[in-house]
């Protein structure tokens, strides 16, 4: 018995890093996952790695009537949608003083604004389908400054908006039984992380110091398992919450 067994989710931000660990718990546990991504290529490759109960389709999560044609389709094909993980995301690598307004804007509409679309074209089919679960993933660089996300001033503040809009959906769609919980990750070694160490090499040791379990930094797995918590009935009596997943960094 998979803890997910029947369910259908939707996982952005698919075709690397956390979001393929992601596809890969998830679909463990027995659900239908589409994945979707921008990068095309990568998504195919990756979700043929997970079984004939996958889905893999292009979306960039900014756009609007691609987000309604995702779900559309996951409909079509699996019948409902009772998940979704809003995974993807960018940062900007930038500080307060450098941050053009474009760039703020860029980061904000992916990571903020396309949370909000996936929610709002998921919440109609839940409450069709009496409930659902949203779980969006955030990040400590939301609750604490000087974390491994290298001083993105964009990122934070996007990061942070994720924190609020949990809440907010949390609080106003419990009637309807769907609940939203957001996690937030410390270091994951994934290319995101990597590209922040390569640009700043002393950030590793700072980020290693300040994560205090021996791994310092999780495996996209170790956030992963806290979302298929989070997606199953074993949560049913959880929303709202913020689930910390970061080597003991918050500790301090
Ligand atoms: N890696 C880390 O240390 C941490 C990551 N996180 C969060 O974990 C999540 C996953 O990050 P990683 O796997 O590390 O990053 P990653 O950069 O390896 O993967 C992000 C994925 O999102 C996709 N993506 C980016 N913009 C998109 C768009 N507009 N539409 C659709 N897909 C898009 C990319 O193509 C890529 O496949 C993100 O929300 C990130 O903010 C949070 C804390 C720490
Ligand atoms: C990338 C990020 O969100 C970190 C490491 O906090």
């Amino acid at each position: 018995m998979g803890r997910l067994d029947g369910k259908v989710a939707i996982v952005t931000g698919a075709a690397q890093g956390l979001g393929e660990a992601l596809v890969k718990r998830i679909a463990e546990e027995g659900a239908k996952v589409v994945g979707v991504d921008l990068n095309e290529e990568k998504l195919k490759e990756t979700m043929a790695k997970y079984g004939e109960h996958t889905l893999g389709l292009k979306l960039d999560v900014t756009d609007e009537n691609g987000w309604q044609e995702i779900v559309d389709t996951t409909i079509e094909t699996f019948g409902k949608v009772d998940v979704l993980v809003n995974n993807a995301a960018m940062m900007s690598n930038k500080g307060v003083l450098d941050l053009k307004p474009e760039e703020y804007m860029k980061v904000m509409q992916v990571n903020s604004l396309g949370t909000l679309l996936g929610i709002q074209k998921s919440i109609p089919k839940m409450q069709e389908n009496g409930g659902g679960s949203i779980v969006n993933i955030a990040s400590i660089g939301a609750l604490k400054s000087g974390a491994a996300d290298g001083g993105d001033a964009a990122y934070s503040a996007s990061k942070g908006s994720v924190r609020a809009l949990s809440k907010h959906v949390a609080h106003n769609f419990a009637k309807d039984n769907i609940r939203c919980n957001s996690v937030y990750p410390g270091g994951i070694m994934t290319d995101m992380l990597k590209k922040v160490f390569d640009e700043s090499p002393d950030l590793w040791e700072s980020n290693k110091a300040a994560s205090p379990l021996p791994n310092h930094i999780a495996d996209p797995v170790d956030i992963a398992n806290g979302v298929v918590y989070l997606a199953s009935d074993d949560a049913k009596a959880v929303t709202g919450t913020e689930l910390i997943i970061d080597n003991g960094n918050m500790t301090h």
